[in-house]
């Protein structure tokens, strides 16, 4: 699994050497795996091709990762994942975050991760893009921490500090790019994304607990991948895209009232369960998918060289 040069020396013979030092890594999350659609000199390379990757099982995620020149102008070089691993696939934490370190290992210094989410902040109306600014990760606390394990790799931290995981510079950039493009206010949002482990999506209750506990956002990736990209150096920028609603504004309604209220002849408005569903969270992503798009690309061109 860390034989990481039989990984790279594939690579070699699959990428032309002026794409094989990409600088910025990409994620894409569910669908969002149209983000790299525009890469000048794209190269394709799949999942089965490389050793130690193993296969995105989920509708919305490709298996393949892109290299190429994203944005205007020259480009930058970047190395983009057409699909992510998720632990509820089956896939081991080593292996969820396995192309990240293949990225610290081709030089990736800032790492773009992408991914659809549930709003528990009832304020954040379906479709905003939440610039997420710090995370709750529920498995981590309970001991299903990627970074558990034997340290194979002196030369990176044993502890490593959480603090300042959310890089503060391309987090600006983010907003700076947003008026650049003369986006809406009100379409994007700062934000905490709270990590499960999924499959299932949350019941009323968990949202509540979770909201309660001071998150904006819930999804079942990125935190794996974010605390990789951080023990390798890199900076981190998070985008969840708010693909549903887990905690409704207008709460619980007492099935109690509503049986009283219908044999009062008083009952005006029933209640309705929501169920979300993958087919949704997609849909959102085919939505959205050109507004993140043309914001992670503007976020590239103003990402200094040396940062
Ligand atoms: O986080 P990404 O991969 O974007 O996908 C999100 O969407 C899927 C659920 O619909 C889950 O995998 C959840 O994590
Ligand atoms: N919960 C967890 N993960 C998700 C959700 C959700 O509501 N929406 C998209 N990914």
């Amino acid at each position: 699994m860390s034989d990481y040069s039989a990984t790279l020396d594939t690579l070699k013979g699959l990428v032309p050497e002026e794409l094989l030092n990409p600088r910025v890594g990409i994620i894409c999350g569910s669908g969002l795996s149209g983000l790299p659609a525009s890469l000048k000199q794209s190269v394709l390379v799949s999942y089965d091709q490389l050793p130690g990757f193993v296969q995105s099982t989920v509708p919305g995620h490709k298996s393949s990762l892109a290299f190429g020149l994203m944005g205007s102008g020259a480009g930058v070089p970047v190395v983009a994942m057409l699909g992510r691993f998720h632990p509820y696939e089956g896939h081991k934490l080593s292996s969820v975050v396995y192309p990240v370190r293949v990225m610290a290992k081709l030089g990736v210094k800032d790492i773009i991760i992408t991914n659809a989410a549930g709003a528990l902040n009832p304020e954040l109306v379906v479709g905003t893009i939440v610039v997420v600014h710090d995370h709750i990760a529920l498995p981590n606390l309970t001991g299903m921490n990627p970074l558990l394990g034997p340290q194979t790799d002196l030369s990176l931290p044993r502890f490593l500090p959480l603090s300042n995981t959310y890089s503060r510079l391309l987090r600006k950039l983010v907003f700076q790019a947003a008026h650049d493009l003369s986006i809406e206010r009100d379409a994007l949002a700062e934000g905490t994304y709270a990590w499960v482990s999924g499959p299932t999506y949350e019941t009323p209750a968990e949202g509540r607990f979770l909201r309660a506990a001071g998150a904006d956002v819930v999804g079942m990736s990125t935190v794996p991948e974010v605390l990789a990209a951080r023990e390798e150096g890199m900076n981190v920028l998070v985008l969840s895209l708010v693909t549903n609603a887990v905690v409704i504004p207008s709460g619980y309604k007492s099935v109690r009232d509503e049986f009283e209220a219908e044999i009062a002849g008083t009952l005006t408005n029933p209640g309705v369960d929501d169920v979300v569903s993958h087919e949704e969270v997609l849909s959102l992503g085919r939505l959205k998918g050109d507004l993140m798009k043309s914001l992670v690309e503007k976020v590239l061109e103003f990402i200094p060289s040396d940062a």
